[in-house]
């Protein structure tokens, strides 16, 4: 492998080069919160989640058929990356987003980019009816289901092989169900080649409040149930009727892996404590990987991806204002 991008990896891509905004190669850093943890920081993407893997690919391919529109659905991040990468390629961005569920930081980067913002009074899953529905026919749709965006998305296994081999255990946070398949089918693609000689055991963390996969799994269903109102703090795995659930489900039963779920406090605390203690800031969803790996305690090399950066979502962090110093104290505080 040679170079930057995804395009790093063009002799495993379907696509040999493309649109690209130096996307990949993201940290991998050792945690101080467990003894053989590590984070992989998606968050330090050109537009702050690992979504910028599969839009290089899902882009360069819309341009490519001659499209001039692309559209998707989004709980704000792939609006961020779709918005980002078309603009980068001249192509018109138009977003459906679920109105007031949204990551402020995922808004303005949408705007600021110059896409269409769509807003449905619903959900995701709602939000992703309408592009399925009315935007295939007039522009050229970008969601999880085009797999050229998986072919992106599964260079993060490459370069976790690349910096540390093959690791016991990737725990991922799971929305509509791209990303968990897409890693998996990454170190797929190394162990055919003979690379990884045992393959990770790819373990899906949901919101208790967003479960459909973790919940069919724990009940042994091979089918889900879908979702109506999913509920949780962390809006980008907000969803309740993800849409490649049946490559999420196969992912982890040929890894070995299972599902698992997380609680918002649990979710918040290991943001905060990724941030005080390893120095990376992520977005509500990407830290349930971490409260994952800390509520498991799994042995082996573990590897928890972390998927946004936490400047998506400001709103959700508190600052306590009696908290706040008046320039006077300085010194008072200094010397405690
Ligand atoms: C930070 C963050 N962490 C995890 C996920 C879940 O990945 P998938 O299981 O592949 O969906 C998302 C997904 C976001 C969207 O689905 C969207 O942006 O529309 C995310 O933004």
């Amino acid at each position: 492998p040679k170079g930057r991008g995804v395009w790093r990896y063009a002799s495993m891509l379907p696509l040999k080069n493309g649109v690209s905004l130096g996307e990949g190669m993201t940290p991998l850093v050792k945690s101080n919160l467990g003894e053989n943890l590590y984070i992989k920081f998606e968050g330090a993407n050109p537009t702050g989640s690992f979504k910028d893997r599969g839009m290089a690919l899902g882009v360069t391919i819309a341009k490519e058929s001659g499209a001039s529109k692309v559209v998707v659905a989004s709980t704000g991040n792939t609006a961020a990356s779709a918005a980002a990468y078309a603009a980068r390629a001249g192509l018109k961005c138009y977003v459906v987003l679920p109105r007031g569920n949204v990551a402020r930081g995922k808004l303005i980067q949408a705007a600021l980019h110059g896409a269409e913002l769509v807003m449905v009074s619903g959900l995701f899953d709602k939000a992703l009816e309408y592009v399925v529905t009315y935007g295939t026919k007039y522009a050229y749709p970008l969601n999880s289901f085009n797999p050229w965006r998986l072919e992106g998305q599964k260079t993060l296994a490459f370069e976790i092989y690349e910096e540390l081999g093959c690791p016991d255990y990737v725990i991922v946070p799971v929305g509509n169900a791209g990303n968990i398949s897409a890693i998996w089918k990454g170190f797929k693609e190394l162990g055919e080649l003979g690379l990884c000689k045992k393959l990770p055991k790819m373990v899906g963390v949901q919101a208790e409040g967003a479960a459909p996969l973790a919940t069919a799994w724990q009940k042994g269903l091979k089918t889900p149930f879908f979702i109506d109102e999913p509920e949780t703090v962390a809006t980008a795995i907000k969803i309740g009727k993800p849409i490649n659930w049946p490559k999420a489900m196969a992912a982890v039963r040929e890894s070995e892996g299972f599902f698992t779920t997380v609680s918002d406090g649990e979710i918040l605390k290991a943001q905060k404590l990724l941030a005080s203690k390893d120095g990376v800031g992520s977005e509500p969803a990407g830290a349930a990987s971490v409260a994952a790996a800390l509520k498991l305690k799994l042995s082996g090399t573990v590897v928890a991806v972390v998927t946004g950066h936490a400047l998506k979502d400001p709103d959700v962090v508190e600052i306590n204002a009696k908290e706040v110093r008046n320039a006077e104290e300085l010194v008072e505080l200094l010397e405690r």
